[in-house]
């Protein structure tokens, strides 16, 4: 991975280490009130492109920096000519440091919202007829579930059917893992400062965001440095110095031989679907072995993908002998159970790069620490892409938010742990984490992991590096599933694969 990468847009900070970057540029002699200017105006201007001339635009402001940030909109939405009513989550007593700057600055009339578990008639209707709200009660500082009359304004907001700006987050959205716990803010719009963070990308986070846009509010890239980020939104910037580009002098093996590792007669489908994925994405030469009964299927169905008979273990362990395969998957339809985990074991023992996916990991569940030792004793890259299902078979007292959960799991087996789902997160057992977020709902169709699985061999095949080739895996998975759009079934993925890499490789005119 490139170095420069922990300065690009692709970092992710939790809410501790963007508190950290707020800190060290204030420490550098840029006061925090002027960074909530650029948040409040940022604000503002999201706002107005939300909104008619003249409009009316309720803001909720928390007791925190948040609310800050909420009372600097106000002040610019005020001065544009749009009419505001700004109501106080707690009494501006309470309020301190930049905040309070903000709403002496602000000097404009507001309401406290009283306490109790309610809140009064006036206010709820005032919010469904506002052109707009703007949710500026708890941003990074949210450090519980949302309870009494916070918890009844978030309620109210999402009741009123009316368009939502978010400040920073929606209210009640845990910054760091997009957890919800209780309720929060269903925004239309999130305006966030700096860089994103995991919240807006793991689900329902996510969702509650609606669309995310991030602010420039003066802090250099250079505090990243300090802070070393390794969570990652994964979009090209993170990978695309590892992209694989053909050798214009090279020839098929140069780009690496992949071989597939099909089950019998009744489930060829998968393995099949898996090959096609990684010949689309570019591995030279792909390989299906398959057993003896399987073959004349496979054969009906296949052209440039090539085909091996392979009769038993002895025959696997033949094929293996030969290292132009450079790269090996193994899992969808191969069948669970003992002779799968053996054929497991005899791969990584070849120390290839490595592919596990479905009957691969079903079938280890009792026998997790034995393929941990395996693969830790395999230096070249392993890839697991477990589902939440097969993850829990595999790591059943890993928990937590989907980013640790992942995180973990690649610390304990020594893979690259690719979580698949709506916001699939990939983990290196170095600890870097990507989260990705291109992937439409129409990929929940059967056969679209075999297809990711062998996309992620394909690229492995050319010697894109694990994490590399697991993260440019999925976005290329999710890009061919928005190609291919609504009605999509796992066919399809791998032509669409083509459209997708195509406009990859045009933005970067690199070849
Ligand atoms: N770089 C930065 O960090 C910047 C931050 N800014 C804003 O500052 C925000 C962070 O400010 P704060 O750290 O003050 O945090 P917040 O304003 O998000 O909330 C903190 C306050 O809410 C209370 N609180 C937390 N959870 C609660 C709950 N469930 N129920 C009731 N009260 C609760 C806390 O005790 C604290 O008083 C960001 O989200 C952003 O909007 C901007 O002003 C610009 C710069
Ligand atoms: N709601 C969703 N939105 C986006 N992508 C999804 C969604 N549900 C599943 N996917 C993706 O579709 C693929 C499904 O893989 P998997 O569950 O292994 O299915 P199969 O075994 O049928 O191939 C994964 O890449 C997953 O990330
Ligand atoms: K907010």
């Amino acid at each position: 991975m490139n170095p420069d990468i922990v300065f690009s847009n692709a970092v992710l900070l939790t809410p501790e280490e963007m508190g950290q970057a707020d800190r060290l540029t204030i420490s550098g002699g840029v006061p925090g009130i002027e960074l909530m200017e650029r948040a409040g105006q940022a604000v503002a201007r999201a706002a107005a492109k939300m909104v008619p001339a003249a409009a009316r635009i309720s803001i909720l402001c928390g007791p925190g920096n948040n609310g800050g940030d909420g009372f600097i909109a106000a002040r610019c939405l005020t001065a544009a000519g749009h009419t505001v009513q700004i109501h106080l989550l707690k009494a501006s007593e309470t309020l301190n440091g930049d905040a309070l700057e903000a709403f002496v600055r602000m000097g404009l009339p507001h309401t406290v919202v009283p306490d109790g578990d309610g809140i009064a008639v006036s206010l709820a209707g005032e919010l469904e007829r506002a052109d707009l709200i703007i949710d500026a009660l708890f941003g990074a500082g949210l450090d519980r579930p949302l309870a009494g009359p916070g918890l009844a304004l978030v309620k109210a907001v999402n009741r009123s059917g009316r368009r939502v700006l978010a400040v920073d987050l929606p209210s009640g959205v845990n910054g760091a893992t997009g957890a919800d716990p209780g309720a929060a803010v269903r925004a239309d719009a999130t305006v966030t400062f700096f860089r994103r963070k995991p919240g807006h990308l793991l689900n329902p986070g996510r969702t509650l965001c609606g669309s995310v846009t991030v602010a420039d509010i003066g802090i250099k890239a250079g505090v990243l440095e300090k802070i070393g980020p390794s969570v990652f939104h994964n979009i090209p910037e993170l990978w695309l110095g590892d992209w694989p580009r053909p050798d214009p002098l090279g020839h098929k093996y140069t780009r690496g031989h992949a071989v597939v590792f099909g089950g019998p007669m009744s489930a060829t489908g998968a393995a099949r679907l898996s090959a096609g994925a990684a010949l689309r994405a570019g591995a030279g030469l792909v390989t299906l072995a398959s057993p003896p009964d399987a073959m004349m299927v496979n054969a009906c169905h296949l052209t440039a993908v090539m085909l091996k008979k392979v009769p038993g273990a002895e025959a696997m362990e033949e094929l293996l002998a030969d290292r132009r395969f450079n790269t090996v998957l193994i899992g969808p339809g191969y069948g669970v159970g003992e002779e799968t985990r053996a054929a497991v074991a005899a791969i990584l023992k070849q120390k290839r790069a490595t592919v596990l996916d479905a009957d691969a990991l079903t079938s280890f569940p009792n026998h997790a620490q034995e393929l941990f030792t395996l693969i830790g004793d395999n230096p070249a890259p392993v890839l697991l892409t477990p589902h939440d299902g097969e993850f829990a078979r595999l790591f059943p007292d890993i928990e937590g938010d989907k980013l640790v959960r992942a995180r973990r799991a690649a610390e304990r087996s020594g893979a690259v742990v690719v979580l698949k789902g709506p916001d699939t997160v990939i983990a290196a057992p170095d600890g870097r984490a990507a989260i990705n977020d291109n992937a439409p709902p129409f990929l929940a169709t059967a056969g679209s992991g075999d297809v990711l699985a062998g996309i992620s061999a394909g690229l492995l095949a050319q010697g894109v590096p694990g994490f590399e080739a697991a993260c440019q895996a999925v976005w290329l998975h999710g890009e061919a599933g928005r190609e291919a759009g609504p009605g999509l079934i796992a066919e399809d993925l791998a032509p669409a694969l083509k459209a997708a890499i195509r406009a990859l490789v045009d933005k970067t005119a690199g070849g």
